[in-house]
């Protein structure tokens, strides 16, 4: 697919958060849903190619509304390499998410959330240090690995608790993060210069686009935390 080049915009130089979610969910939800198809297949011939991945059991993902990266070629993946996915269930404002086990039949169990998603009707789930790798969906992100969300702050306070522990995986030459790794999910037009961050925020291991899978050194700051 063709790449797209950062935002330039100057009001993205110093950008006003609420603005930017603003302005790109609006571009998202305007994606063709045949762009979006070939989005959510591009994607996936990155993540096949990485190790992380390949060796990962337990996988995060998320069922895409908002205009979001497709997940269904990836939970197809997923289960045709036979292994275990779950996804996030937002169980009141102020709590982390719980993830609950999917199998194949996953759309039979689904409830629409006020919030405009759908998610498994089970209240119930592991937390999200069990799990090896999370896909993450997202507004906008930055070279730096910054990641910009829908504004609950779910996924930074479900990920808060890892952060806090010790190296919570079995370290060997392939893991040098704490798990899970975080990858984020996103058009190639997400990207932005710069993203304003706040204390709380917990930045991605990696992205994957369209056009490309790309790291950040997110492993010294991983490691500065224990
Ligand atoms: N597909 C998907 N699932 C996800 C997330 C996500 O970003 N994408 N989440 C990532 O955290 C959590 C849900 N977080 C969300 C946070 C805010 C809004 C939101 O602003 N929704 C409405 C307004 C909601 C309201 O009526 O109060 C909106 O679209 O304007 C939606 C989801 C868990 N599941
Ligand atoms: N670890 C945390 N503990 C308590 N509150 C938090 C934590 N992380 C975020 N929040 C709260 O969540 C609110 C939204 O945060 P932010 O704008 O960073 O969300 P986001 O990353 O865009 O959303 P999401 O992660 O759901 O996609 C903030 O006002 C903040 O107070």
């Amino acid at each position: 697919m063709r790449s797209s080049k950062a935002l330039e915009s100057p009001i993205f130089s110093h950008p006003d958060s609420q603005l930017l979610r603003q302005y790109i969910r609006r571009q998202r939800r305007e994606l063709s849903i045949h762009y979006r198809r070939q989005a959510g297949h591009a994607v996936v011939r990155h993540i096949r190619k990485q190790s992380t991945f390949m060796h990962a059991t337990k996988i995060g993902l998320y069922i895409d509304a908002f205009g979001e990266i497709p997940t269904q070629s990836l939970i197809k993946l997923c289960l045709k390499l036979k292994k275990s996915i779950y996804f996030p269930v937002v169980i009141a404002k102020d709590q982390p998410l719980a993830w609950a086990q999917v199998k194949a039949k996953y759309t039979s169990r689904m409830t629409s959330h006020r919030f405009g998603m759908k998610q498994p009707s089970k209240q119930r789930g592991l937390s999200v240090m069990d799990l090896d790798v999370i896909f993450m969906p997202l507004v906008a992100y930055d070279d730096k690995g910054h990641r910009l969300g829908m504004g609950g702050g779910f996924y930074d306070r479900s990920l808060s608790r890892c952060m806090e522990k010790p190296f919570n995986n079995k370290r060997s030459h392939r893991q040098h993060f704490k798990k899970p790794y975080r990858v984020g999910m996103a058009y190639d037009f997400q990207r932005v210069d710069l993203l304003e961050t706040n204390p709380w925020d917990i930045s991605l291991h990696a992205v994957v686009t369209p056009t490309q899978y790309q790291r950040f050194n997110t492993v010294a700051r991983d490691s500065f935390l224990h």
